[in-house]
């Protein structure tokens, strides 16, 4: 069974008096273990489209299941609570909170939760170890490279142990080689955790990576298996 099922979603922004439709009927499946891309055009709705899977925006209709569940967006104490315990994001800024170390930005889900000080601890270390940055523990993000940044951010994405990764264009900041470093890393480990992994990308290169790719134009998905 698939994590996620969109079916039939539709999603307009109101600009003015005029409403803009964005998403025109999206049929989409997320499944664990799996990488999918999502290319398009700039202004295609690539990041309505993942805001609406990570649960931070809400289709106008249309049917999202989570493990076959419907959604229900008007309960958004559950949505929440449902965001915080199962869904990472990874954003092309990094969104690192600038006065906290890295160990204590990836702690930061943790601490949220609720859970013990020394669980933290020690989740933070291997997971700090395992995107390869434990060095810089105790740096602020300004301390470190672009590259160095997204590893950490990868890092408090999956420390938590998601079901769902989302990840709106993830290298768009990187240079090239780091670009694919990160996209090989998140692969990797977004097999190991077991997340559904998305990531919304102008990047070409990154198509290899993905278990199947769709290009989002005029409102509706073409493309799936790779
Ligand atoms: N909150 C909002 N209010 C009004 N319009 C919005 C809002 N968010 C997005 N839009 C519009 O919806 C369309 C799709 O935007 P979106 O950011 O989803 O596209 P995108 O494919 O991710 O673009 P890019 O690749 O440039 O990031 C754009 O025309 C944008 O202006």
């Amino acid at each position: 069974m698939s994590l996620i099922t969109l079916q039939q979603l539709h999603k307009s922004y109101r600009i003015g008096k005029q409403p803009q439709a964005v998403l025109t009927g999206i049929d989409l499946q997320l499944h664990q273990g799996e990488m999918t891309g999502l290319i398009g055009p700039s202004g295609s709705g690539k990041s309505t489209l993942l805001n609406i899977c990570g649960l931070i925006d809400r289709p106008d209709s249309g049917e999202m299941l989570w493990e076959g569940q419907p959604v229900d967006f008007s309960a958004k104490a559950k949505l929440t609570q449902l965001r915080r315990r199962s869904i990472g994001f990874v954003f092309q800024s990094f969104n690192l909170i600038p006065v906290m170390s890295a160990a204590d930005n990836v702690a930061y889900p943790l601490w949220l939760r609720g859970d013990s000080r020394s669980e933290i601890k020690k989740a933070v270390q291997t997971v700090l170890e395992e995107v390869e940055v434990a060095e810089f523990a105790n740096q602020l993000p300004d301390a470190l490279s672009g590259g160095q940044r997204q590893r950490v951010a990868i890092a408090r994405a999956l420390v938590k142990k998601p079901q769902l990764l989302v990840a709106d264009e993830p290298t768009a900041s990187l240079d090239e080689e780091t670009a694919l470093v990160v996209a090989d890393l998140m692969k990797k480990l977004g097999r190991e955790y077991g997340c559904a992994l998305v990531i919304a990308t102008h990047d070409d290169r990154l198509k290899p990576w993905c278990d199947s790719i769709y290009q989002l134009q005029q409102g509706v998905l073409q493309g799936g298996v790779q």
